[in-house]
């Protein structure tokens, strides 16, 4: 029988630590990694290139399918890098303009559609940490251990502030509060495959936690489950 690599999920609105935590925890287990998010960037991007309405399903439809993109796993010292039609767009594809594209392409089900076997795909030995919103409920629902990470939008806009001060001009703390805000809206109220927790994910607000005691929580619940051998 073919043994089927297991999976991590993480999913959790935006800023609440999801990519950094799956990453640290890919490398940690010797897993790969699914930035879900990234695929939804790349689409939002992409049709911007191309010029292409975010509101043309059928168009996005076949841009989602035939997306040419690579991702480079991390080494030591090097993020994940992402070539996006022979570009590389790691840091161009993270701004809070192309994340709003990619919440607005990402409510169209027939997006969401093309896109899934591209996801599922990533699920090979020795095992997966897949990162987004519908991650457990929808693209990995046999995950054996799911995570639904959040804090507090004040917080999550905080660290974004942090994180964008001084590599993009002109960021301000309210103006990415109300962004947070809106894509939290439209992710969660979207009809298809909206942000929410699976019925069994653990949920964790990591408002008042370090990345090192969110990461201490998901080992213990990955010892408990034996799941990373
Ligand atoms: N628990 C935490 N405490 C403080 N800062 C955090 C925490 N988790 C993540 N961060 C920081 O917040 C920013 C956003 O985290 P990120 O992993 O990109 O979130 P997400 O993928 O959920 O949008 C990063 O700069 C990251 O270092
Ligand atoms: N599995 C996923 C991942 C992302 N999306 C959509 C919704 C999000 O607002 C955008 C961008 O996601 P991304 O995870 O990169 O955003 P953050 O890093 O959390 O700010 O894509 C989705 O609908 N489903």
């Amino acid at each position: 029988m073919k043994s089927i690599a297991p999976v991590i999920t993480i999913d959790g609105p935006s800023g609440s630590g999801k990519g950094t935590v799956a990453g640290i925890l890919a490398k940690r287990l010797g897993w790969n990694l699914l930035d879900s998010g990234a695929l939804y960037r790349l689409l939002a991007f992409a049709a911007h290139n191309h010029g292409v309405d975010l509101t043309n399903e059928e168009l996005l439809k076949k841009l989602a399918a035939h997306l040419d993109v690579q991702f480079i796993a991390a080494t030591d010292g090097q993020l994940q890098r992402i070539i996006l039609e022979g570009d590389e767009v790691s840091d161009v594809i993270r701004t809070e303009s192309v994340g709003s594209g990619a919440s607005q392409v990402a409510a169209l089900p027939a997006v969401r559609e093309a896109l899934l076997q591209r996801q599922r795909a990533f699920q090979e030995a020795p095992g997966l940490v897949a990162d987004g919103r519908d991650m457990g409920t929808v693209v990995f629902p046999d995950a054996p251990l799911k995570i639904f990470l959040t804090a507090s939008a004040e917080e999550r806009a905080r660290r974004r502030y942090l994180q964008l001060k001084g590599k993009v001009d002109g960021v301000s703390l309210s103006s990415l509060l109300d962004e947070i805000r809106a894509r939290d809206e439209r992710d969660t109220q979207r009809a298809v495959a909206p942000l929410k927790p699976a019925a069994d994910a653990i949920q964790l607000d990591s408002t008042e936690l370090s990345i090192d005691q969110v990461l201490e929580r998901i080992m213990s619940e990955i010892a408990i489950r034996d799941i990373a051998g």
